[in-house]
């Protein structure tokens, strides 16, 4: 019997994903044993600065990733919005299950909605993707960074001055937080969530062929496609971390993909945004970022990093 050692970070949601993928995994093949290996990631480490100041998403991946090259692991459970867009030669996206929630959700003092938040009130988020598109809903908002997990995150706003916080509803659901302590759940046509939000991503050597031969059972195909469009998208766009981009997809009932992308400036004030159909996740993708970028979207990615560089 092959013992499968999976690696994970150590956060409580990195470590429920893990556990719960394990398991779902045993019931479809129980010819597998699992055993858990902890890894504690840079992006764990630095806690005290905002995540696109330290080089953003790769931070939670890239030791995991290693060790799963170095063969002191098989396979790792991700959220998908955590995985770059380009992975390291030798490994690949195994299985992509079932999408959860892909909302962001504001969780408010006094459970107060939006558009009902008092003029000025403080946002805690350390996301440029939610804070812009906040911005372009209720310009009068005053962002206030946070870090921290989610649990954290939850008790700031009961201990520090923030009027409301927005998390992934996906993130919350897996924690175990009933969905009443959420006050709203955004719609992705108001914020466009992060490619990837609420799906996971398994990832394992590109040659184990037994591990693929099992996450197949387990890939939901929809996902999928949706997932695949998305991170064409972000590939194609380049955008790094410095601006916010988002992307989001699901299939219509005729299979097709729908997906919804968006570019803007870390204020709001420039947003370029679309909706595109079609049968081709890779295609579709790169058509959405074409487009963007025919509007004028890398010319204000450029002009985001010469302004951070200068
Ligand atoms: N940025 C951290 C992160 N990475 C994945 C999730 C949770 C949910 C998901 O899979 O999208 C979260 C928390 C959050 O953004 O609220």
């Amino acid at each position: 019997m092959r013992k499968i050692i999976v690696g994970s970070r150590r956060s409580k949601l990195a470590l429920t994903q893990t556990n719960w993928v394990i398991e779902q995994l045993k019931k479809l093949d129980p010819s597998f044993e699992f055993e858990v290996k902890e890894i504690v990631t840079k992006g764990d480490k630095i806690l005290d600065v905002t995540l696109s100041k330290v080089g953003g998403k790769g931070l939670f991946v890239k030791e995991i990733e290693q060790a799963m090259l170095d063969k002191e692991i098989d396979m790792a459970v991700h959220s998908m919005k955590d995985m770059p867009a380009v992975l390291p030669e030798g490994l690949t996206i195994g299985c992509i299950p079932f999408r959860e929630d892909h909302r962001d959700a504001l969780i408010s003092r006094g459970h107060v909605k939006l558009k009902d938040l008092k003029p000025g009130a403080i946002i805690g988020t350390s996301s440029l993707r939610r804070s812009s598109q906040l911005l372009v809903e209720r310009p009068d908002l005053e962002i206030k960074w946070i870090r921290g997990n989610v649990d954290t995150r939850l008790a700031k706003l009961e201990t520090e001055e923030y009027d409301a916080i927005i998390l992934a509803a996906a993130g919350l659901s897996r924690l175990g937080w009933a969905t009443d302590v959420v006050t709203e759940f955004i719609d992705a046509d108001i914020c466009v969530p992060a490619v990837g939000q609420g799906a996971l991503s398994i990832e394992c050597r590109e040659d184990d062929k037994e591990l693929l031969e099992l996450f197949e059972k387990f890939t939901c195909k929809q996902t999928e496609r949706a997932v695949r469009a998305e991170r064409a998208f972000l590939q194609k766009m380049e955008g790094g971390c410095q601006v916010p981009i988002a992307g989001f997809a699901y299939v219509a009932e005729n299979d097709e993909i729908v997906l919804n992308v968006l570019v803007a400036s870390p204020e709001g004030h420039e947003v370029f945004k679309e909706e595109l159909r079609g049968q081709n996740p890779e295609e579709l993708g790169i058509h959405a970022a074409d487009l963007l970028i025919k509007k004028g979207a890398k010319d204000l990615i450029e002009k985001v990093k010469r302004e951070l560089e200068g």
